[in-house]
């Protein structure tokens, strides 16, 4: 197991960066153009393991996809020209790649075998298997295919209308993509507006959808044509330097060609809550994903009260906010993020137990956790337990503690930000 040692103490951040491709865009861009008819050039791909478990899991179904550092080719095959694999299908890390080639999988007429690492074994899988057999999939796993490893068998599939219990861009995904496969037009509700990636994507590459509020439908056997994609970077990736830019002393960064999706720039929302001085431009749309540029500034900050709609809009920020509220006037509570607990980890837990290692004020609730600030954080030993987010997360942690800190599985930031490390010496000095 790698380990870093990690002693940024009072460096600042200054000067200007473009993160890596969005994550669920990448992924989605491999799907759908392997669906697609045609050819499909993909650039700003994030080629970090997840992405790579997806295109992994196409090519083992006959797609030929050739992949250059962030360019990607897709010869897509379209649905039916989509072949049985011949070995298991190797997850990794990855829920999205799960819950969504899921939906893919159910409607095909093979039979597959998937698999996944220790996280993402004991991830919830019934959240997805539920409502595709209630469209007529057959999938079977352990307690009833409530875990990996999966089975599928292919079958027709028969649409439904379907009100998702837990507020998940995943799941919502997932249904709509058995829909496309399936006899029927196929609706999903949703109590709160989760990141709508699929949506915009499903109809860059020609596919009706209608969309009503927190509504979508989507008619079956509708075909898709190969699309380029243009990925923009990861709100989720930056949200680790506009924190450390906002905490850090003398500070002042531009991140350019970001992500500006309102479906995910609830962190944008709480960094103004919290008082960050932040400035955001918004600059063009491509394939229905908005793009600008954000600044961000050295800030006095203030804590503050996080829940409701706004949760699954910074589901994957909530551990960077965790550590910016460490360093905040006054109480910090997040609520209604429960789901926090079938992520990489349970990343109330994980987020707890290591900034409290670093000698942070915080306590875990049932949904989420308060923190009260400021405290000055001092280094520890801290452990990212194989999550991607809590690994950054300590990192930027660093640049505020005294002293170094220890930081054990460091390698698995390559998940969602491979040159997280390198990105961040640039911006030191
Ligand atoms: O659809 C997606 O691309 C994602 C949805 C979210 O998961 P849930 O749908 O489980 O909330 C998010 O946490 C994950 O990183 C990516
Ligand atoms: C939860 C995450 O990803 P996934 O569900 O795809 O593993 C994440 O990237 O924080």
């Amino acid at each position: 197991m790698s380990t870093k040692l990690l002693n940024y103490t009072n460096q600042s951040i200054k000067g200007a960066i473009q993160v890596p491709g969005d994550k669920s865009i990448s992924h989605r861009a491999v799907m759908f153009a392997s669906m697609a008819n045609g050819t499909s050039l993909i650039t700003n791909f994030l080629a970090g393991e997840d992405c790579i478990s997806t295109i992994n899991a196409f090519r083992s179904m006959g797609v030929n996809i050739t992949q250059e550092n962030d360019n990607v080719t897709v010869n897509g095959r379209s649905i039916a020209g989509l072949k049985e694999p011949l070995v298991p299908i190797n997850l990794g890390n990855s829920g999205t790649t799960s819950r969504l080639l899921l939906g893919i999988l159910a409607g095909l007429p093979h039979h597959f075998t998937l698999f996944g690492d220790a996280s993402l074994t004991v991830r919830p899988m019934d959240r997805i298997v539920v409502p595709l057999s209630l469209m007529g999939a057959q999938i079977d796993g352990r307690e009833q295919g409530k875990y990996l490893p999966l089975a599928v068998r292919g079958k027709e599939l028969n649409a439904i209308t379907y009100h998702t219990p837990v507020k998940s861009a995943q799941v919502k995904s997932g249904v709509l993509l058995a829909g496309l496969l399936a006899n029927g037009t196929t609706v999903v509700e949703e109590d709160a507006k989760t990141r709508d990636h699929t949506e915009n994507m499903l109809q860059a590459f020609g596919v009706k959808l209608e969309i009503d509020k927190n509504t979508v439908s989507i008619e079956g056997k509708q075909q898709l044509t190969a699309c380029d994609i243009q990925v923009p970077g990861d709100i989720s990736s930056a949200a680790f330097f506009l924190v450390a830019t906002a905490l850090a002393k003398n500070s002042k960064l531009t991140i350019d060609e970001v992500g500006l999706n309102p479906t995910r720039t609830g962190i944008l929302d709480v960094l103004k809550m919290m008082d960050v001085d932040i400035d955001v431009v918004e600059e063009k749309t491509i394939g229905g994903e908005l793009i600008g540029s954000i600044k961000v500034q050295s800030s006095d900050i203030k804590a503050t009260t996080i829940e409701g709609d706004i949760i699954p809009r910074i589901i994957d920020e909530i551990p960077i906010i965790a550590l910016l509220a460490t360093q905040a006037s006054g109480k910090t509570i997040i609520k209604d993020a429960e789901e926090l607990r079938f992520k990489e980890t349970d990343r109330i837990a994980s987020v707890v137990e290591n900034l409290k290692a670093l000698g942070a004020n915080i306590e875990p609730t049932n949904d989420g956790m308060i923190i009260n600030g400021p405290t000055k954080l001092k280094a520890n030993k801290t452990n990212s337990y194989g999550d991607h987010r809590i690994g950054m997360m300590v990192a930027i942690a660093s640049l505020i503690a005294e002293g170094t800190i220890e930081l054990s599985d460091a390698a698995c930031i390559s998940v969602s930000y491979p040159r997280f490390f390198e990105d961040l010496d640039k911006l030191i000095n």
